[in-house]
């Protein structure tokens, strides 16, 4: 059983909050291109102090050697303008100096430890009692008197500070991780039928996904688009000119026998885009299947596509979308993101997948999803029936 927020003697507790505020960084790599994930956090976080815990954050950003791999600095100094409570940070994780810098913490105040990723165990991979061995859990461990997760976007990651404080401290659930488990929990008991959109450009994850979603009987239905519908289509035997299918065989990389033998083994679960949008001068130009190929690359689905697909939210028990439907970053070839998407909201109950796809609805103004994920591997993996070693973790606390 998970315990809450809700189970909590927060007054005076010395607290460490693992969240996800990995962001997009600014062009210049100093500041934060989307708060998203931050705003994500301010009920927990609001909560926690308003109850007098003293709130010691623990997050990453980026990956060792990645662009987007910095420090915390410019969260701290967001999550001070987004909280009421005073925000401080300091650049040591969890050395002696960072280590005081809790123990002085004062009720509903919140300190941003640096960014744990800076730390070479941070980035591999540990079961979760070597976690709790971990340079990073001994020594916060020490200064901490309970632990929250709500980090559901990082939850898919068996890192020591994902996996490794529930081992040692009392550790609950946050708001943001408590509301992801009930969207994302137990997706097999949701209503049927249930509808699963695969859109986007990672090709090869996904019709991994397609696999263990109809495999489990979790999907009855999959409906595709973006790069992975021209991959399937494709895969059926379509031309869709040479352009595209070298976006497809590039993207598909060795799942192209898999595509086809999906759709040997589901023919009548799998749905491909009945017709496809180009860019032909400044014109989007929409193409009908049977007029395929075209010299231009397929950008988007058409009307006919987005018509079809709305047909079988109408039915839908649960929608789940991830990745869009076209090139949704140019005005033009957001018609079939926004169709489609607009078109799931029918569905009995709607659940939009993280990362870039939450992203792409904040952008196009789109809303009226029951569900939408802050986490994207980790939120795939929920909805494709894998267990999350930051659940598993809290479950055994
Ligand atoms: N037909 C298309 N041709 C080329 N690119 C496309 C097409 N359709 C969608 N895309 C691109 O796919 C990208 C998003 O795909 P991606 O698979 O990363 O989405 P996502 O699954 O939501 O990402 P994440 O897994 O990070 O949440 C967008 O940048 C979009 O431009
Ligand atoms: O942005 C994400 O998907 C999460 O923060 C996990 O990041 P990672 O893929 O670098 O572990």
């Amino acid at each position: 059983m998970i315990r809450t927020l809700d189970d909590l003697d927060a007054e005076g507790t010395a607290v460490g909050v693992r969240v996800d505020i990995n962001s997009p960084l600014s062009e210049s790599g100093d500041g934060l291109a989307d708060d998203a994930r931050l705003r994500a956090h301010v009920g927990t976080l609001s909560e926690l102090t308003e109850r007098g815990a003293r709130v010691a954050l623990l997050a990453h950003q980026g990956r060792p050697a990645g662009d987007a791999f910095s420090s915390l600095a410019a969260h701290a100094e967001r999550l001070d303008d987004l909280l009421s409570a005073p925000v401080e940070y300091v650049d040591a994780t969890f050395c002696s100096d960072a280590r005081r810098r809790v123990e002085a913490l004062e009720a509903g105040s919140v300190l941003v430890l640096e960014n744990t990723r800076f730390y070479s165990e941070e980035n591999m991979s540990f079961d979760p009692a070597d976690a709790a061995e971990t340079h990073l859990v001994v020594n916060l461990s020490s200064v901490f008197d309970a632990f929250v997760n709500d980090a559901f976007a990082a939850a898919h990651r068996s890192q020591p500070s994902i996996v490794g404080f529930a081992e040692q401290l009392p550790s609950f659930a946050g708001r943001v991780m408590e509301r992801e488990l009930e969207g994302l929990g137990n997706i097999g008991e949701r209503a049927s039928p249930r509808v699963y959109v695969l859109g986007g450009a990672k090709v090869d994850d996904s019709i991994e996904i397609a696999e263990t979603v109809l495999e489990s009987g979790l999907a009855d239905t999959v409906l595709t688009a973006g790069v992975v519908g021209n991959t399937f289509l494709h895969a059926s035997g379509v031309s869709l000119g040479s352009e595209s299918d070298s976006v497809v065989e590039s993207r598909a990389r060795d799942r192209l026998g898999l595509a086809e033998s999906l759709l040997e083994r589901y023919p009548d679960r799998i749905r491909m885009p009945n017709d496809i949008a180009i860019e032909r001068g400044d014109e989007r130009i929409e193409v009908a299947v049977e007029e395929l190929p075209v010299d231009e690359p397929a950008l988007d689905v058409g009307q006919r596509t987005i018509d079809a697909y709305a047909d079988v939210f109408e039915t839908a028990g649960t929608a789940i979308l991830n990745g869009p439907a076209g090139v949704f970053e140019e005005e033009r070839f957001a018609v079939g993101t926004r169709g489609l998407f607009q078109a799931a909201t029918a569905a009995g109950f709607s659940i939009v997948g993280g990362g870039d796809t939450a992203a792409a609805i904040r952008r196009l103004g789109l809303s009226g999803f029951d569900h939408v994920s802050t986490g994207g591997g980790a939120a795939l993996a929920m909805l494709t029936g894998e267990p999350l070693p930051a659940v598993s973790a809290l479950d055994s606390a």
